[in-house]
């Protein structure tokens, strides 16, 4: 099996040939054409950026549980188009992914898809209740080989199971990625940000210091266990702060910011959309834009899409009881490259969607260099077409898109998968 990608701006620069023979990259460059078998198949790249194959730390996949909002398939399909090639897969599902059987299903589920690796995400606690350490360990030594751990949807709260939770995952070089909010500062009916808009909507808030307390205590634990803890969609300029010290001070904290937060404010909220309510809410303009001076700066590692699809009947209600979550996987890539300026080059855009997270997630195979003898997970972009986005158009089962009609720039034109072709010219293969 061998596969010629011809004409690639590896990383933006340099054009040159890829081949592919057998799932690894064989040779690039002026003489990989020379070195191709006759018939190989060949994918025309010319005028494409190349980058390493793009990794979510963060999506909901629905299976088990809620395959009518998505399933292993529906999602790897999304990702796919979408340029990604490995997918961290959310425990919060029906039954929640807290055994070591239940990781190994999803894991499978996902090979039986064969788009892109679903590495499952192990919960932190026993059916995400904050109480019992889930079962790390044996999930961590499983075929999954589970290396996140979160109780995401849910915050570990309890700083003395959080501290714990670090303590037990340093033994096997995993990471715990917080929720980061205070149940009791995030009070019972919030459902947006607090502030100037929610009070003119008459909507139940919660302001940032319930993401930044958890934060800063997180960071905290981390340094007392000499353990590693990643924030989960960071979404306000006071965690920044925090982290930014964090980080100075040698505490090992990574974090990932979604890509609505880099763009999308709480002044949406005024025509009572649900399409809009999210977890952590959108937030106020000035907030956006530390999240995007964090992202160049290299205080913020990665974007993550916190996909979170959901049903007709889950999400079409009156904002108060519409379900929190929206679409990310099949445009984040767009939405980071209309929202980041030109400085933030496609060297930038494989470091924070792809080598980073794939780091963080010890996935040792994605988030190459595309280089001689690394897994073929490629991702071809037009780096010029604008796209306007149709919710319609989705291979998601769901439709909750903020990004209906947003026109983006940049398109995913073919994606590989260990040297398959999952897209072709924009499409599944
Ligand atoms: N991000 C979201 O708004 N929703 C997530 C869970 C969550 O983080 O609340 C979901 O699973 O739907």
């Amino acid at each position: 099996m061998s596969l010629l990608i011809k004409g690639a701006a590896l990383f933006g620069t340099e054009t040159s040939d890829l081949l592919v023979v057998d799932g690894r990259i064989a040779a690039v460059g002026s003489d990989a054409a020379s070195q191709a078998p006759a018939g190989v198949e060949t994918l025309d790249a010319d005028g494409l950026v190349a980058l390493p194959g793009l990794v979510d730390l963060h999506t909901h996949l629905r299976q088990p549980g809620r395959e009518d909002a998505e399933t292993v398939l529906t999602g790897s399909q999304a990702a796919a188009v979408g340029g990604y090639t490995a997918v961290l897969a959310m425990a919060n599902t029906t039954p929640v992914t807290d055994t070591a059987e239940a990781a190994l299903r999803v894991w499978e589920l996902g090979r039986e898809a064969g788009l892109v690796d679903v590495q499952p995400v192990g919960a932190v606690t026993k059916g995400l209740a904050g109480e019992e350490l889930a079962e790390l360990g044996l999930m961590a030594r499983s075929a999954a080989r589970v290396r996140v751990f979160s109780d995401d949807g849910k915050c570990v709260h309890d700083a003395r199971v959080m501290r714990r939770a670090l303590e037990y995952v340093k033994a096997f070089g995993g990471v715990v990625s917080q929720h980061s909010q205070d149940p009791a500062l995030a009070g019972p009916g919030a459902c947006c940000h607090e502030g100037e808009v929610s009070g003119r909507l008459g909507l139940a808030g919660w302001p940032g210091i319930a993401e930044e307390v958890i934060v800063a205590r997180d960071v905290m634990l981390a340094k007392h266990t000499g353990s590693r803890v990643h924030v989960a969609h960071v979404s306000s300029a006071g965690s920044i702060d925090v982290i930014r010290w964090a980080k100075a001070q040698g505490i090992d904290v990574t974090c990932e910011v979604t890509p609505h937060h880099l763009v999308l404010t709480t002044d949406l909220l005024v025509g009572y959309d649900p399409v809009y309510k999210v977890n952590p809410p959108l937030r106020p303009t000035e907030d956006v834009l530390a999240l995007r001076e964090a992202l160049a700066d290299g205080t913020i590692d990665a974007v993550a899409t916190d996909h979170a699809p959901h049903a007709r009947h889950d999400k079409e209600h009156a904002f108060v009881d519409a379900a929190f979550g929206m679409l990310g996987l099949e445009t984040a890539l767009g939405v980071v490259r209309t929202a980041m300026d030109d400085d933030f080059d496609w060297n930038d855009i494989a470091r924070v969607m792809s080598r980073t997270p794939a780091r963080i997630a010890g996935l040792d195979d994605h988030g190459g260099q595309l280089a001689p003898g690394e897994a073929a997970h490629v991702t071809l972009v037009d780096p010029t077409a604008r796209v306007t986005v149709d919710r319609a158009a989705s291979v998601s089962l769901s439709r909750n898109n903020p990004w209906h009609g947003h026109e983006l720039t940049s398109r995913v034109v073919h994606t590989v998968f260990g040297g398959k072709v999952t897209v072709r010219d924009g499409a599944l293969a």
